[in-house]
């Protein structure tokens, strides 16, 4: 369980306090080593007296692929990556505030699928970058973050961004990320009901504003869409994979090529000879969900903020706007699909995976979490400019246990 720690008090969102002097700024630095890339994001914050409460003004954010596990027989190289990108912060940091700047690296699912040893060596290897870097380096500075905590700090994240964890009028929304290895749900339930038939496991509390929050949050390790891809394909936990060919009714029917994920070479292709289509896709990808989620009764008449490969799969296909996002129901999603699977012909200049991506977060949505054809996602990249990205809510626990913020 989280600690229960009131580590929001001491923010709002910046849209809600305007800007005037910068008379005292301070800076936080948060990885997330995911499992298709390393992103840095570099936190602004305006601590305008010692009275008024620190403002968050802004956000740095570069990426680079792959990610860390891609380098998992080559640590070396790997916290390579993550020195680049340390460069920024260099630059983005005023010198006289290097020394009081956290640094702190977070890993997800990329991580937790490798062996425990490949793990450790990549991560003692980003520790001593950070520990030759000028900043403040935390004793717990690297680490794999735990499935929980990764939904959680997304939900706070959004909530915090939307204005939803201050004031009085508080409608929190529910959190959707599709990563690569692995997906996360996060709600707070309204009903006693929904406490009473959810497993221990996935409720965590904890308390801010006096109030104390009982969040329901999971993550699937596996369910992620590269991870799901690979589950279709039937290589998933497969030992000897080399040479193997995979085929799938979700790919076009003469492609044959090769994908690399997590260090391992797949070779993939369509069914040459068999069908292909939504239809039988759509029963592959259904294998790969059906009755593994836990599906809590309340979510379906609810709505939620879906981001990661949600938000990236609907720019693909046009049915929102790169910049602007958009609300889109789930059966827009399946819509789509059939429309890619159907047609894969039309969309051979795309990925040849964005039928079986497609036809799996339909899957995922409905036949997975079980929501309804009608559930509205809202498909956020950014609030008021801040990624949408669990690193933020870690940065405010980070800012708070370090006794920067009071
Ligand atoms: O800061 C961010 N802003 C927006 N999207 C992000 C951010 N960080 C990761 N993503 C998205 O997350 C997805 C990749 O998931 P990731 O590599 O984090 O896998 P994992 O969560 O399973 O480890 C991509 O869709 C990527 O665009
Ligand atoms: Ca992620």
């Amino acid at each position: 369980h989280l600690n229960r720690e009131m580590w929001f008090q001491d923010f709002l969102p910046s849209n809600m306090c305007p800007i005037n002097a910068k008379d005292n700024t301070f800076y936080g630095i948060m990885f997330d080593a995911g499992s298709t890339g390393t992103r840095i994001h570099i936190y602004t914050f305006v601590q305008k007296s010692p009275e008024n409460l620190p403002e968050l003004e802004g956000e740095i954010f570069e990426s680079v692929k792959p990610g860390l596990s891609a380098y998992a027989d080559q640590p070396e190289k790997g916290a390579e990556t993550v020195k680049r990108l340390l460069d920024m912060a260099i630059d983005a940091v005023p010198p006289h505030l290097w020394k009081k700047t956290p640094v702190v690296l977070k890993a997800t699912a990329g991580l937790r699928l490798l062996s425990e040893e490949k793990a450790q060596s990549l991560l003692l290897e980003v520790r001593e970058v950070f520990e030759e870097s000028p900043f403040l380096v935390p004793e717990d500075c690297v680490s794999i973050m735990d499935g929980s905590y990764e939904g959680v700090l997304a939900w706070i994240t959004v909530n915090f961004l939307t204005g939803q964890l201050s004031g009085q009028n508080q409608h929190t929304v529910g959190t959707l990320d599709l990563g690569g290895a692995s997906t996360q749900i996060t709600f707070l339930p309204r009903f006693e009901e929904t406490l009473k038939e959810t497993p221990g496991d996935f409720l965590t509390s904890f308390e801010m504003f006096n109030s104390t929050y009982k969040l329901y949050t999971h993550s699937y390790l596996g369910f992620g869409l590269k991870a799901a891809r690979l589950a279709t394909l039937g290589a998933l936990n497969v030992e000897a994979v080399d040479g193997q060919m995979f085929r799938s009714s979700c790919l076009p029917k003469q492609l044959e090529a090769e994908w690399h994920f997590g260090g391992v070479k797949y070779r993939y292709g369509g069914n040459k000879e068999g069908e292909t289509g939504f239809k039988p896709c759509y029963l592959e990808v259904l294998k790969v969900v059906k009755g593994k989620l836990h599906q809590p009764e309340e979510i379906r008449g609810r709505s939620f903020y879906a981001f990661s490969y949600y938000y990236d799969r609907a720019v693909d296909t046009n049915l929102i706007d790169y910049e602007q996002g958009g609300v889109l129901e789930v059966r827009d999603f399946e819509r789509k699909a059939e429309e890619v699977c159907d047609n894969m012909e039309r969309y051979n200049s795309a990925s040849p995976f964005l039928c079986m991506d497609l036809a799996y977060i339909t899957a995922l949505l409905k036949e997975g979490f079980g929501f309804r054809d009608n559930t509205l996602l809202q498909l956020t990249k950014k609030v008021n400019n801040i990624e949408t990205s669990w690193t933020l809510g870690a940065t405010f626990h980070l800012l708070q246990s370090l006794g920067i913020t009071y």
